[in-house]
C-alpha cells in the first residue's frame, strides 16, 4: 500500500482544526492558570493546522509559503504547547528562551529554504529546535516517574517520547539516504513520522487534558480544604488530620493539642471593624504558621480560634512552644491601625493519654485549659490537669 504523506499531514490538521474550537470554548467554564493554559493549547492547535496544511502544499504553493511560514508557524505553536505545559506544571515559563529557540530555529529553516536549499540541513535544524522544546519540557516531567508520580503528567511523556523517537527515525533515515528530497519523499521514517505528527494532536490533547484535570482537582481539593481567610486548615480538613494523627499515636509524648484563641477580639471588632479583625486573623494565622515545626498542622476551629496538632510532642514540649507563641504574638504588630493596642492570644494544652477514646477527648482537655487560662486572666498558657502544672508561672495579662 503506497501512503500519501501530503494527504495524512492534512488529515493531521484537519484533526487539530476540530480540536481547537472545542478546547476554546470550554475555557469559558474555567478560571486561572488551568483557563490560560487551556487557551494556549487551543491556540497551539490552530497554528499547527495552518502549518501542516502549508507543509501538505509542498510542491503547489511557493516556497516561501510552504517552507518559511509553514515553519514560522510550527515553531510558534511549539514554543508555545512547551510554554502552555510548563504553566500547567507550575514551572518557569522561560518566555525569552522559548522565543530565542524559535527564532534562531526558523531563521536557521528559512536560509536553507529559499536562500540556499538544503534539506539535510532543515532537518537538522528543525529537530535541534524541536529537542529544546522537547527537553525544555520533558525536564519538568522527569518527576512524573517516581513511584506514585501523576499517571496524567506519565501519559504527556510517553507522547512526547514518541514524537522525540520520529524526529530520531528521521535522522537515522537522513544519514541512510543521503540525497533524501523532503518532507513528503515516501520513505519508512518518513510514513512514521507523518503518521504520528497526523494523530499527536488528539494524543497531545488528551495527555493535556488529563494533566488540565489533575490540576483543577489538585487545586479543587486544595480550596475544600482551606479557611479562606486565613489559609490554615477550614474544620473539615482539621477533622481528618486530627483522626490521622490520632491514629498514629500510641504512647504518651507522641501528639499534642494546642488551643489558641485570640482575647478581647469582639473589642477589636467592635472599635476597629469588623475588616480589621479579619486581618488581624489572617495575620496572626501566618504568624503561628511560620512558627510550628514542619509536622505540626494548623487548622481553625472557627471564630479567633485555632487548633494546632503536634505529632511527637509530649506536653512539655508543648508548653514550651506555646509560651514562644505566646510571646512573639504579644510583641507582634499585627495590623498597623492607628491606635490600635497589640493582640494577646491566651492557649491551652493537652497531651495525648492512652486512656483517650478518640481524638475529641484531647481537644476537650485543651479547650477546658484554655477556658482555664481565659479564667485566670488571658496572654496565657494553661495545660490540661494532670497534664503539667496548670498555669505557666510568669505569664501575665
Ligand atoms: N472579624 C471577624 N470577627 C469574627 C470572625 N469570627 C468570629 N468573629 C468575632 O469574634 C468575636 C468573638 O468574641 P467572644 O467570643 O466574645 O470572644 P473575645 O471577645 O475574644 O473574648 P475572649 O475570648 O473571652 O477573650 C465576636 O465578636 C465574633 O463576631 C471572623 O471571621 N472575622
Amino acid at each position: 500500500m503506497r501512503i500519501d504523506l501530503a494527504t495524512i499531514a492534512l488529515f493531521g490538521a484537519l484533526q487539530a482544526l476540530l480540536l481547537a474550537p472545542l478546547l476554546l470554548a470550554a475555557t469559558r467554564a474555567y478560571a486561572g492558570v488551568a483557563r490560560t493554559s487551556l487557551r494556549i493549547w487551543g491556540t497551539v492547535l490552530l497554528l499547527q493546522a495552518i502549518g501542516w496544511v502549508l507543509m501538505g502544499l509542498r510542491g503547489q504553493v511557493s516556497d516561501w509559503l510552504s517552507i518559511v511560514l509553514a515553519n514560522g508557524v510550527l515553531m510558534v505553536s511549539y514554543a508555545e504547547t512547551t510554554r502552555a505545559l510548563r504553566l500547567l506544571l507550575g514551572v518557569p515559563q522561560r518566555r525569552a528562551l522559548l522565543v530565542a529557540i524559535g527564532v534562531a530555529g526558523w531563521l536557521g529553516i528559512a536560509w536553507f529554504g529559499v536562500a540556499t536549499p538544503d534539506y539535510r540541513m532543515r532537518v537538522y535544524i528543525a529537530t535541534l529546535a524541536l529537542c529544546a522544546y522537547l527537553l525544555l519540557l520533558l525536564w519538568p516531567l522527569r518527576h512524573a516517574l517516581r513511584r506514585g508520580g501523576s499517571t496524567a503528567q506519565r501519559v504527556m511523556l510517553l507522547v512526547l517520547l514518541g514524537a522525540l523517537l520520529g524526529w530520531c527515525a528521521r535522522l537515522g533515515d537522513l544519514a541512510l539516504h543521503p540525497s533524501g528530497t523532503g518532507l513528503l519523499a515516501y520513505s519508512p521514517a518518513n510514513v512514521v513520522q507523518m503518521i504520528y505528527s497526523a494523530v499527536e494532536p488528539v494524543l497531545a490533547s488528551v495527555g493535556f487534558l488529563l494533566m488540565y484535570n489533575e490540576t483543577v482537582q489538585i487545586e479543587l481539593h486544595r480550596l475544600a480544604r482551606t479557611d479562606p481567610l486565613t489559609g490554615t486548615l477550614n474544620r473539615l480538613a482539621l477533622d481528618e488530620e486530627s483522626l490521622r494523627l490520632f491514629r498514629e499515636a500510641d504512647r504518651p509524648n507522641t501528639l499534642a493539642a494546642l488551643v489558641i484563641d485570640v482575647d478581647h477580639f469582639k473589642r477589636i471588632n467592635d472599635n476597629f471593624g469588623h475588616v480589621a479583625g479579619d486581618r488581624v486573623l489572617a495575620a496572626l494565622a501566618a504568624g503561628i504558621r511560620w512558627r510550628l515545626p514542619p509536622p505540626a498542622v494548623l487548622g481553625r476551629m472557627g471564630g479567633e480560634e485555632f487548633l494546632a496538632l503536634l505529632p511527637g510532642t509530649g506536653v512539655a514540649e508543648a508548653m514550651a512552644l506555646a509560651e514562644q507563641l505566646r510571646v512573639a504574638v504579644a510583641a507582634m504588630q499585627l495590623v498597623p491601625e492607628a491606635g490600635m493596642p497589640g493582640v494577646t492570644i491566651s492557649a491551652g494544652i493537652a497531651a495525648y493519654r492512652p486512656e483517650d477514646a478518640s481524638v475529641d477527648d484531647l481537644v476537650r482537655r485543651a479547650d477546658r485549659a484554655l477556658y482555664d487560662a481565659k479564667r485566670g486572666g488571658r496572654n496565657r498558657v494553661v495545660a490540661a490537669i494532670g497534664d503539667a502544672s496548670p498555669v505557666q508561672p510568669g505569664a501575665t495579662e
